[in-house]
């Protein structure tokens, strides 16, 4: 069998007044925050999809219900981490993780290497085998709007 997997996720969550804005387990400074059962940490839940898929675990929605009062305001970090070690049972390690955040505001740059120290940290492996890029959309739909923020993530997992 061959040892590499992939995985691909995608999420998004609204902005709205009074949340704060959860990105890559960075509380980013902004006049908007996600709104989610969970902390809508919208870039870790695209790497809980992209990680699961490529284990053939199914989605985050399966192994943590939106409706299933433990997880409100849960931090993603721990949902993150439990998908670790859910890959693991399986054995399956990650090899590396690129993702993008899509949203006009707020900018991304600078909070980045966080965003990819975090990630690294939850998934055990080495931080530049983590990747977080961030664009726009040119002011075109939800997230030229600013109605939402959105992020894409794909991985490589193997087994030994
Ligand atoms: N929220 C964002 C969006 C983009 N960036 C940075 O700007 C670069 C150019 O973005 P375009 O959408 O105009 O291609 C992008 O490559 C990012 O480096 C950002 O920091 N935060
Ligand atoms: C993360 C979970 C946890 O209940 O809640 P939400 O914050 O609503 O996030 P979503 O991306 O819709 O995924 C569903 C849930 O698993």
């Amino acid at each position: 069998m061959i040892p590499f997997r992939i995985g691909h996720g995608f999420d998004v969550h609204a902005l709205v007044t009074g949340r704060d804005c959860m990105i890559g387990g960075v509380n980013i400074p902004h006049s908007h925050g996600l709104d989610g059962h969970s902390d809508a940490d919208v870039l870790l839940h695209a790497i809980c999809d992209a990680l699961l898929g490529a284990a053939g675990l199914g989605d985050i929605g399966k192994h943590f219900p939106p409706t299933d009062m433990q997880f409100k305001g849960i931090d993603s970090r721990l949902l993150l981490r439990h998908v670790i070690a859910l890959l693991q049972t399986k054995g399956f390690f990650v090899g590396n993780i690129d993702a993008t955040v899509i949203c006009e505001a707020p900018r991304l740059g600078k909070h980045t290497a966080q965003m990819c120290a975090n990630i690294a940290a939850d998934c055990q492996i080495a931080i530049d085998h983590v990747n977080v890029k961030a664009t726009t959309t040119e002011k075109l739909g939800f997230t030229g709007r600013s109605e939402g923020i959105a992020a894409e993530a794909v991985c490589l997992i193997y087994s030994k």
